[in-house]
């Protein structure tokens, strides 16, 4: 792709920019317990790290550039042809198409999102569910890509949950990977994300605070924006964006199922400080458990089971999207219950 994004260098001086871990998925792979050590820390500390994806077989990254392509070719696409495929009309649970600018909760002007996006259902994809879902054509020109794509990163995820379910102690028919398995129907998905361009004036976030609400999202841009809650420093820390590198971060999912010994993280997209929001594109794969999946805290000998607290009464992961989903929406929001919104 060329001119239409910023450089990932040409920022402000003096950044507050995250280090985040840099854990080598081949090395997690080859069954290094250097990076399976690196890759536990990183879990319960920031909720978040860099999946070094570099040399990945099947060759991930050219599809990762060939999807890049296929963000510019839908939002391309004039309004009223997207708005037939309206995300809340073709799948109530969210898994298949399109959200138009401004639909959920924000910060911008009228208390308003700045992105529109484009959900894709994983299952369909890859055959292991309905895959005449309804989409735009030039979909199809890409669904190779999509297809290498979602398989290359359901099998990293079952790496990584499976080096973490081992760090935990966890029994091999109550682990993590038991309820994320790549050849069950699950409610995971790819989200295309463009940013509107903002003027100056306009400041906030164009995607507000939030947790992901499932296990682990695996995001993908070349522009900045993405920022993070600073586990120790408290305050907002810039991601860097690294080419060959996915972004990694926790959801609510995780931290249920381990009583937050694993934390999700918190993030937002902003402007850069002095800068007006830039065109902004960025996608992500969502990985979730199994519908049915109970949000209870797992048998670890490191997992303390504490009290179900308030509003955290053992739902299903099914369940659970429900309740966020209404919140991001704003259909539901109120003070008390906005932890959904920020963190489990
Ligand atoms: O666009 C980004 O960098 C983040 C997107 C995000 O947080 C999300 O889709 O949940
Ligand atoms: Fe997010």
């Amino acid at each position: 792709m060329t001119s239409r994004v910023q450089q990932a260098d040409d920022v402000p001086d003096e950044l507050l920019v995250t280090q985040l871990e840099i854990i080598s998925y081949e090395a997690l792979r080859d069954g290094s317990e250097v990076e399976a050590t690196k890759l536990f820390n990183a879990c319960c500390h920031d909720g978040i790290f860099y999946l070094d994806m570099v040399g990945t077989e099947p060759d991930i990254l050219k599809a990762v550039d060939d999807i890049y392509a296929l963000e510019q070719g839908i939002f391309d696409l004039p309004e009223e042809e997207l708005m037939q495929y309206d995300i809340d009309v073709l799948s109530p649970r969210k898994l298949n198409g399109y959200k138009p600018i401004g639909r959920n909760r924000g910060e911008l002007t009228g208390g308003k999102d700045g992105f529109q996006s484009y959900a894709l259902p994983k299952d369909g994809i890859v055959n292991l569910g309905p895959t005449d879902f309804k989409r735009p054509q030039v979909v199809d020109n890409h669904m190779r890509s999509l297809r290498t794509f979602s398989l290359a990163v359901s099998t990293a995820a079952t790496t990584i949950l499976t080096s973490l379910s081992s760090t935990l102690k966890l029994s091999p028919l109550d682990s993590l990977q038991t309820s994320h398995c790549p050849y069950v129907a699950s409610p995971n998905l790819i989200r295309l994300l463009k940013y509107a361009a903002q003027p100056l004036s306009e400041r906030g976030s164009s995607h507000i605070p939030h947790t992901d609400l499932g296990s682990l999202t695996f995001l993908f841009t070349r522009q900045y924006g993405l920022q993070i809650l600073g586990a120790e420093s408290g305050a907002w820390e810039w991601v860097k964006p690294k080419a060959g590198y996915a972004t990694v971060n926790l959801g609510d999912c995780l931290s249920l199922l381990t009583n937050k010994f694993l934390k999700s993280c918190r993030h937002r997209v902003n402007a850069l400080p002095g800068r007006a929001m830039e065109e902004r594109y960025s996608f992500a794969y969502f990985l979730r458990p199994q519908d049915e999946t109970v949000m209870r805290a797992l048998r670890s000998p490191l997992v303390s089971v504490g009290e179900v607290g308030e509003g955290e009464a053992e739902s299903t992961s099914a369940e659970w999207m429900q309740r966020k989903y209404a919140m991001l929406r704003g259909e539901t929001w109120n003070e008390k219950s906005s932890w959904i919104l920020t963190g489990a």
